[in-house]
């Protein structure tokens, strides 16, 4: 099995983390078009997939990147995608997911949490109408499962899926991250916000 860190901020490259994900892992790449961050991940023993520009533009999704991947290394059967938008990641969840994908039970894994939101959908009319629920039972988070909701920590899969142009095929499974690791960065503001994650944690 092979596992690939893709984008500009490794996640989790410290080498004890590093360490503990080289034993789930064959290997493990960091896909990058940046010089600094190649220099940084050879130091903890992780292999450089350079980007081609094509896929390392702000527009291009993760798909075209793993294929562009793929195309270097046609022999891989699964790979596991760790989207470094998501700081908190931790070996446990990855895990978790390695578990269920060699169990053969399933072709593909990957993370998700769960949420109590009430969804509503706005219609052309000005109105709007519930989507998940009904107004008059409101569910309370009390006797609510909630629902579960992808968060993009990581995607673990047959790479005989992206034939199809999916990276979720076939049985696919999950791995429930609790919503304190979820936070995916997206803006500047959700970067502040790990950051006081981080600081919060550090001084528990
Ligand atoms: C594997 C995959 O499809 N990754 C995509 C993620 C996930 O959809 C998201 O992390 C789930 O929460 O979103 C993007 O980063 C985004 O919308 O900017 C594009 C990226 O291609």
């Amino acid at each position: 099995m092979y596992g690939r860190i893709r984008g500009k901020y490794p996640t989790g490259l410290d080498a004890p983390n590093l360490q503990r994900q080289h034993n789930l892992f064959h290997d493990i790449w960091v896909s990058t078009d940046g010089h600094e961050i190649a220099d940084e991940v050879e130091k903890f023993g992780a292999r450089v997939h350079g980007r081609d520009e094509e896929t390392a533009t702000y527009y291009a999704p993760s798909i075209l990147a793993i294929k562009e991947f793929l195309q270097k290394h046609g022999d891989i059967e699964v790979i596991a995608l760790l989207q470094c938008t998501s700081p908190f990641t931790k070996v446990d969840y990855l895990t978790e997911a390695f578990n269920k994908i060699i169990s053969g039970e399933y072709d593909s894994v990957f993370s998700v949490t769960r949420q109590h939101k009430l969804f509503w959908t706005p219609h052309e009319d000005g109105t709007i109408i519930p989507d998940n629920f009904d107004v008059e039972n409101r569910p309370r988070r009390q006797d609510w499962a909630g629902q579960l909701v992808e968060t993009g920590m990581f995607y673990f899969f047959q790479t005989s899926l992206i034939r199809h142009n999916v990276l979720q095929g076939g049985r696919i499974g999950y791995v429930e991250v609790p919503k304190d690791h979820s936070l995916e960065i997206d803006t500047e503001f959700d970067l502040q916000v790990a950051r006081a994650i981080s600081r919060i944690s550090e001084g528990s």
